[in-house]
């Protein structure tokens, strides 16, 4: 493993991005002409084995503390071991507007890839592929490389940068079910309002595989937010309280953006078989 922290600067006339080699992080993308649109905290903390805060975490193979019989299972680390892997970049690949990462099974420490949702004899090869320009496309491709199934979840955890959450709305989900894990995960359902913030925390499993429109009052843009291969979103944002106490962020700083995450989670994992694989994307844009 080579734990040197390579920050990538991919930049073209349409937009701008930072990737870091450590967890296939976007840090921050900006298309031209625009306020930021993937949020990048006021300090980014590097340390092995801890997850970078803010931009586009890569989950996978689990999703939060994985999901068992039914129930959260309890693994660490949370949201698995993707986001904190050094993953390599393709170099035929680099170039202004696109970066392609790998990460093979082989590479992680079995104690980790035996929490894998298909358990410890599971093998893949994973591509993270990142395309910059006026939109942010991102994909996630995960092949099945052994000889059983193979079982994950997996989400781009996409924090995006609002002018104050509390002056924003989600629209896109009316009538959606959805968990609210901010409350013991209760199944509940959206009203025919947008979904709007008040400084509480905001946790939930949207069952929508739809286009969301993320309407900024404070920066006055809306950020289309599009996807495949996603039956879940998941919208977070920890509220005032929960925010204020999250270590590698500053006072206040909760209200600046809002994760909208393409997931495939719980009863949607995935399953495919040896020779197999399954893609999840999401593409960004402002309106
Ligand atoms: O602090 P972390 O591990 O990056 O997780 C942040 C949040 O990630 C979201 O995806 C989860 O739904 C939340 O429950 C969680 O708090």
């Amino acid at each position: 493993m080579d734990n040197t922290y390579t920050i990538r600067n991919i930049v073209n006339e349409d937009g701008s991005a930072l990737v870091s080699d450590y967890g296939a992080h976007v840090l921050s993308w900006t298309p031209k002409g625009h306020e930021p649109v993937v949020w990048q905290p006021k300090a980014v903390y590097l340390s092995e084995g801890t997850a970078i805060r803010g931009g586009v975490p890569v989950i996978f193979p689990w999703f939060g503390l994985g999901y068992e019989n039914g129930e959260p299972a309890g693994k660490n680390p949370r949201h698995g071991f993707a986001r904190t892997a050094f993953w390599h970049v393709d170099r035929d690949t680099l170039t202004d507007r696109h970066v392609l990462y790998t990460l093979e099974s082989d590479e992680i420490a079995p104690e980790l890839l035996a929490e894998t949702p298909s358990g410890p004899d599971s093998k893949f090869h994973a591509e993270y592929d990142v395309a910059v320009s006026d939109t942010l496309t991102m994909t996630l491709t995960v092949e099945n490389t052994g000889d059983a199934p193979l079982t994950f979840e997996a989400a781009m955890h996409t924090y995006l940068h609002v002018g104050d959450v509390r002056c924003t709305q989600i629209s896109g989900l009316v009538d959606t079910p959805y968990l609210d894990s901010a409350d013991d995960f209760a199944p509940k359902e959206q009203t025919t309002s947008p979904l709007a913030f008040d400084g509480t925390m905001v946790d939930r499993i949207y069952q929508s595989e739809g286009t969301l429109l993320v309407h900024d009052e404070a920066l006055h843009r809306t950020i289309m937010v599009e996807k495949s291969g996603s039956p879940q979103t998941v919208v977070w944002n920890p509220g005032e309280e929960a925010g204020n106490k999250i270590g590698d962020l500053m006072e206040g700083e909760w209200h600046d953006f809002v994760c909208v995450e393409a997931v495939v989670n719980r009863d949607s994992a995935v399953t495919i078989e040896p020779g197999e694989a399954y893609s999840i994307s999401q593409t960004i844009r402002v309106k």
